[in-house]
């Protein structure tokens, strides 16, 4: 049986979690990069990134410590079906959160939008994007699915990641990489999203939930596994411990799972 997800918990998200956060995804880039030269991420929106801000932004610390921007390659874990400047947009977070504020004279990552021309159709959307991806991934790693270097993701209150939600059909699609969803309990409706499979193909997936509004469905994440039918409890039986979890404590009061003191 794969080994459990990872579960990381801190008593402050600034002093310990971002650092964490940090060091985790450096250890990612860096096997990225000594596999293929580049670091393939994809990103969700909500809370997320103002998170990774926080870790991604704070000086290095030395050569061992360094975000190569300009290897990186960003995509989207999920993404509403509306205008890249409109206040909904998962890359208008990702550009005013953490985009904007790199460092003067970094070179920048090269990032992957939805193509807002498909924006009345969400299947063509979702079809458009998946193109992407088989242009970035097909050919070099794998032709049934790609192989993330890492995803990052969130958590809802309901225990849906990315556009995957709970009872919702699309946790059933096994062929597409990407996915329409027109019926989003969380608005807006209309979104595109990766799917169950390629989530849990990623070599590394790391979620980070935090704040007390967590701890319900932690508890029913971490306690009922699988089986209580939870997207993210089905990311983390698929991936294993190829899943982190980075939470504070907050979020986890009185679940009854093994935290892990991290380490890389
Ligand atoms: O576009 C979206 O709505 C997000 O990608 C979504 O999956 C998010 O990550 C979770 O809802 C958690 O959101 P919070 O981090 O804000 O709780």
């Amino acid at each position: 049986m794969a080994k459990q997800a990872n579960l990381y918990s801190f008593p402050s998200v600034k002093d310990n979690l971002a650092p964490a956060l940090r060091a985790y995804v450096i250890s990612c880039q860096d096997a990225g990069l000594a596999r293929h030269n580049v670091f393939k991420v994809a990103v969700s929106g909500g809370s997320l990134p103002k998170t990774l801000a926080q870790a991604l932004l704070a000086p290095s610390s030395g050569p061992n410590d360094e975000v190569k921007w300009d290897k990186w390659e960003i995509f989207f874990a999920d993404e509403r079906a509306v205008p890249l400047d409109h206040e909904d947009s998962n890359y208008f977070l990702l550009k005013q959160e953490l985009l904007d504020k790199l460092p003067a004279g970094t070179t920048p990552p090269t990032v992957h939008p939805i193509d807002v021309e498909y924006l009345n159709d969400t299947q063509e959307l979702a079809d458009q994007y998946e193109q992407v991806l088989v242009r970035s991934f097909a050919s070099r790693d794998s032709v049934k699915l790609p192989i993330f270097d890492l995803l990052l993701l969130g958590c809802g209150p309901d225990g849906h990641t990315c556009s995957l939600f709970p009872g919702h059909e699309l946790l059933r699609e096994t062929s597409a990489w990407v996915a329409p969803i027109e019926d989003s309990p969380k608005p807006p409706p209309r979104r595109v999203t990766l799917t169950l499979p390629v989530v849990t193909h990623a070599v590394r997936v790391a979620f980070v939930a935090t704040g007390s509004g967590k701890k319900e469905i932690m508890k029913q994440i971490f306690e009922e596994g699988a089986a209580g039918g939870l997207p993210c409890a089905w990311v983390n039986e698929g991936a294993g411990e190829r899943a982190s979890w980075f939470v504070d404590n907050d979020a986890v009061e009185g679940v009854s799972y093994p935290r892990r003191p991290f380490s890389l």
